[in-house]
């Protein structure tokens, strides 16, 4: 597998709640709009297996090494079946979770082992990683106050949707540690402002690559 490819590659990061949702479609379309071809996709998820996975991956009881590994999984298929070759096609791919997530969720919120995530991640994606990634950065307890606005009538909530603001707070530095480690990857997205403020932010974030 090589690294090398003409396409772009944006993840979109951050705690539950924090607002990535409700930016990826006028994303996708600021894309679209410069005629550029955007695969939109997900992670857990983004292929047949992978989002079979998801489910399980959800809502399965099971411990952080055995959620590291099931993720890791899927992330290879969807990698391989979608990611890859939409990249080798010179399309955008914008990819709502990545391998970040990992580190923030199994890494600091579940205790995993920080190096063998690593390993997996050197295994798993043979030096691959988004041109750019997006952090919402959103303090834990507004995050909760969100999802609770949103789940009014909606689906019941994930075994991560049900953990407390301790496990948020610890994924949140998560994603704060692979920021400082990765700069020039990273833009840290100010999620506690307006919906407006919050696209605005994410315009400049796009603008200042020429995208
Ligand atoms: N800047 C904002 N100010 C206030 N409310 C917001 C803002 N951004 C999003 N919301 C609301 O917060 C809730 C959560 O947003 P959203 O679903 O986009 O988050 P998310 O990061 O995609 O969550 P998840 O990772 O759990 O899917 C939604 O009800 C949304 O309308
Ligand atoms: C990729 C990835 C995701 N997670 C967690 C993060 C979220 O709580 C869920 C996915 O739900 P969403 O509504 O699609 O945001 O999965 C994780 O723990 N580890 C990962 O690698």
């Amino acid at each position: 597998m090589s690294v090398v490819s003409s396409g772009r590659f944006i993840s979109i990061e951050g705690i539950d709640g924090a607002g990535k949702s409700t930016h990826l479609q006028s994303m996708v379309e600021r894309f679209a709009r410069s005629g550029a071809t955007v695969v939109q996709t997900r992670e857990p998820g983004g292929t047949e297996l992978a989002e079979a996975l998801r489910g399980l991956f959800l809502h399965a009881g099971m411990d952080g090494l055995t959620e590291a590994l099931l993720v890791f999984a899927g992330r290879r298929d969807h990698l391989l079946r979608v990611i890859e070759p939409a990249l080798a096609r010179g399309d955008t791919v914008v990819c709502d979770r990545f391998a970040d997530a990992s580190f923030a969720y199994q890494g600091h919120g579940r205790g995993m082992d920080l190096q063998q995530l690593a390993t997996l991640e050197q295994w798993v994606l043979e030096g691959r990683q988004p041109d750019l990634t997006l952090w919402f950065d959103l303090d834990p307890a507004i995050a909760a106050q969100r999802r609770v606005g949103r789940e009014v009538g909606a689906r019941e909530a994930d075994r991560f949707e049900q953990q407390d603001l301790e496990f948020f707070t610890r994924v949140r530095a998560g994603y704060a540690a692979r920021a400082a480690a990765a700069p020039q990857r990273f833009v840290r997205i100010d999620a506690g402002v307006s919906v407006a403020e919050v696209a605005a932010q994410v315009a400049a974030a796009l603008e200042s690559r020429g995208w």
